[in-house]
């Protein structure tokens, strides 16, 4: 089984829905009414030493930050604001108490960055590494929330930055390429990426986004599962992907694909939504309010699946089906995080 079966096999033993629920598994939070006109959001991410994070390279005050980031990044992407965190922390017997102290710090930092106050969670101790796993619960309008299941054929789809900055930079790391300062962005990426909430309740509040969902497994899955959920397919264009210009240098250095960065390296965190085309000037509006350049990548067709459509030198257009090429915690039952050197 795979992660995505692993995960329908479990949904497929649910029992009726509860009427207060909205939304149960499927999408970046579960969505529970709080009142006639309000919902609760609810979401859970997981860090585990050697699969999401290697101390080797991550400060721990940045992975303190990165463990909120990664899930107020689900609150943001259903449209709403996060506010409370609960946080379960797994140590090895033995642990460095200031490594511990400095994850605490930056927990704590990016909670209070977020607008969002720690209010529980569980410590125990784990034989094998580090483990930590956040609940965040935020809130919305009923009205504002924003699911995977809305895109429509003609939607145009859109980013809120650039991409596989964070593949690069774990593969950099890895590498043991630390200290060159043009790809402090791609490093930082990796170690701490920054949430866009603000930019997804603005998508909220606005009713612009039709359809949105958090970038982490790289576009070719995240986009697979926005479809799937719509009843859609997608068409992205390679050459309006948007990146930063020391990608390609540090793909030429590691023996890697920016195109394959981007689309399958997972991590971006950032927002992947679908909109009609007539909203696009209110969206670069939005966007530079919230300090980020948006980029358009494709549009939403009928039919199923993803398809990367490329300019070849001899002018012909490449079509390539890149559905669920990302990043899967147990593709062919590997169960380890390689994500990036994959090929799609
Ligand atoms: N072990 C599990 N039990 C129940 N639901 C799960 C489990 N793992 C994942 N899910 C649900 O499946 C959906 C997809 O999960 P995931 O791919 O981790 O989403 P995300 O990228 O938003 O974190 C979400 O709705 C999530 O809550
Ligand atoms: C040491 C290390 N190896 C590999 C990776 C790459 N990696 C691990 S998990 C992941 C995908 C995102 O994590 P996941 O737990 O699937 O988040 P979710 O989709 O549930 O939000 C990637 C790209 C990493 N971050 N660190
Ligand atoms: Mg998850």
């Amino acid at each position: 089984m795979n992660e995505r079966q692993l995960i329908e096999y479990i949904t497929t033993l649910v029992g009726p829905m509860d009427g207060r629920l909205i939304q149960g598994i499927g999408d970046d939070c579960a969505v529970i009414a709080k009142n006639d006109h309000e919902v609760w959001l609810l979401t859970m991410d997981t860090l585990i030493e050697s699969v999401h994070f290697d101390c080797a390279f991550h400060p721990p005050e940045k992975l303190g930050r990165k463990a909120v980031s990664v899930n107020v990044s689900d609150i943001g992407a259903m449209g709403g604001k996060p506010l409370f965190v609960l946080l379960s922390v797994g140590m090895p017997p033995g642990f460095d108490e200031s490594w511990f102290k400095a994850f605490a710090q930056g927990l704590n930092d990016a909670c209070r960055e977020y607008g969002c106050l720690l209010i529980g969670g569980d410590t125990v101790a784990s034989p094998q590494g580090l483990n930590f796993c956040l609940t965040v619960i935020g809130e919305a309008a009923v009205d504002q929330v924003v699911y995977r299941s809305g895109a429509r054929p003609g939607d145009v789809i859109w980013v809120s930055g650039p991409l596989g900055l964070a593949a690069a930079g774990l593969e950099l790391l890895h590498r043991g390429m630390i200290d060159r300062e043009d790809f402090g962005p791609l490093y930082e990426k990796h170690l701490n990426p920054r949430a866009r909430v603000e930019l997804g309740e603005r998508l909220g509040k606005t009713g612009l986004a039709h359809a949105m969902m958090d970038l982490s497994d790289g576009l070719a899955t995240d986009l697979a599962h926005l479809c799937k959920r719509s009843g859609v397919g997608a068409r992205l264009t390679s050459s309006a992907l948007p990146g930063i210009a020391p990608l390609d240098e540090a793909a030429r250095l590691c023996h890697a694909d920016t195109l394959q960065w981007m689309i399958g390296g997972g991590e971006d965190y950032e927002l992947l939504f679908t909109a009609a085309p007539e909203s696009e000037n209110s969206l670069r509006v939005i966007g530079e309010q919230c300090g980020l350049a948006l980029a358009s990548v494709g549009t939403i067709v009928h039919g199923e699946g993803v398809l990367l459509l490329r300019q070849l030198p001899d002018g012909r257009t490449e079509e390539r089906a890149v559905t669920y090429g990302g990043f899967d915690h147990f593709r062919n039952g590997e169960g380890r995080g390689d994500g990036g050197r994959r090929a799609v």
